[in-house]
């Protein structure tokens, strides 16, 4: 990871999936700055069902040791996700010729394109990308000029879903350090403006030479992951190193973000995650990244600080958080550490080692 951006690579919009061979562009030359877990008995990311009476103290121990997790009985009908599949599967099997028209516009946030955090990195990654923030219907009517209504519409009612979930889980994660939702009133009484990132994977000539989205936090305060049958998402742990988060039909993967992390006081660390490809099937993922009202002031919550326990981070509002993670990439999270830590250790989660390409 370097900390200045690159200056673009000219072939940046490659069709990937009508490529035989990994072009020089892609060819990453360490996939493995941070080792994978090889133990015989791998560590497993938990998958916890949300009607379990114990969910709440089950959430609370996923974000302390792994800031990642599964959850299963969430509320989200089934078709609901296969609609949403379908529809990302239709978009991203268009001509190249005809995505690029609702490219992204260099400092834009929605639209068409390659990764966003590509220009931290000598390489290019083994995706696409289309990201949705607002309202969906100005660039997807750039792509079907006629037909864009049924895609809106199952873009809106798929936001709604996850919006009522992502409540329900900050009930969950909050309740455990015993918050309230009181206690952040905003989380109920303002409603965020959060993105949509559709993302496609399409089968690698040569996986163990590529990248598809390099390893990162998000800066959201959760973020809700469907991800198609196929295998490529990996969650970083401590101690133990890259683990894979197997798909589970049905099941939504839920990572805590940077300002879930601030707004604990590091208590959930924010998880670092990377999507890796394979040679024979397209992966195709759906993030929904959720954070607060854009100029609500994130801070440490006082009921988690006192004289023992400073608070650790300054506050920030989502969208100037969103400006110094597009600036320092991973390492926004310490641009905004108040003390060093006690053991003069970098935070598990500054991850300013991590070096690829
Ligand atoms: C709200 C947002 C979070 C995000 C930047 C964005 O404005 C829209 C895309 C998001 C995403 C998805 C892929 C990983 C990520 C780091 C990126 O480059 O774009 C995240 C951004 C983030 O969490 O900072
Ligand atoms: O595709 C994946 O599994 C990961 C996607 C991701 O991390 C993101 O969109 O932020
Ligand atoms: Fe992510």
């Amino acid at each position: 990871m370097h900390t200045k951006p690159y200056t673009m690579i000219n072939q940046k919009h490659l069709d990937l999936n009508s490529m035989k061979e990994l072009p020089e562009s892609h060819a990453w030359l360490s996939l493995d700055e941070l080792p994978s877990d090889s133990s015989s008995t791998p560590d497993q990311v938990p998958v916890i069902n949300l009607k379990d009476p114990n969910a709440m103290k089950l959430v609370g121990h996923a974000c302390k040791i792994w800031g990642v997790f599964q959850v299963t009985n969430h509320g989200v009908p089934t078709n609901l996700l296969e609609q949403m599949e379908a529809a990302g599967r239709k978009l991203f099997a268009l001509p190249i010729q005809q995505k690029l028209k609702a490219a992204r516009s260099p400092n834009g946030v929605s639209g068409y394109g390659v990764a966003r955090i590509s220009a931290f990195f000598p390489k290019l990654m083994w995706s696409e990308g289309f990201t949705i923030v607002g309202s969906p219907y100005e660039h997807v009517r750039k792509l079907w000029p006629n037909r864009y209504n049924r895609f809106c519409g199952v873009i809106e009612e798929y936001k709604e879903e996850m919006n009522k979930l992502a409540q329900k889980l900050m009930f969950l994660m909050l309740g455990s350090l015993g918050v309230t939702m009181e206690d952040v009133k905003w989380a109920t009484t303002q409603r965020s403006c959060p993105a949509l990132q559709l993302n496609s994977y399409p089968a690698c000539p040569d996986p163990d030479r590529a990248m598809g989205l390099a390893a990162h936090t998000d800066s959201t305060l959760l973020t809700i992951l469907h991800q198609n049958n196929t295998s490529g998402l990996q969650a970083h742990k401590e101690g133990t190193g890259w683990v894979t988060v197997p798909p589970i039909p049905g099941a939504l993967v839920i990572n805590v973000g940077d300002l879930l992390h601030i707004l604990s006081n590091g208590l959930y660390p924010s998880v670092l995650h990377r999507a890796m490809v394979n040679r024979t099937q397209h992966r195709l993922s759906v993030a929904y990244l959720y954070g607060p009202p854009s100029n609500v002031q994130i801070s440490p919550l006082s009921k988690l600080t006192d004289q023992v326990h400073p608070p650790l981070y300054r506050s920030v509002t989502w969208s100037e958080y969103l400006g110094t993670k597009a600036k320092h990439f991973n390492k926004a999270l310490s641009s905004v550490r108040l003390c060093a830590p006690l053991n003069g250790f970098a935070d598990a989660n500054d991850h300013n080692g991590v070096r690829v390409g």
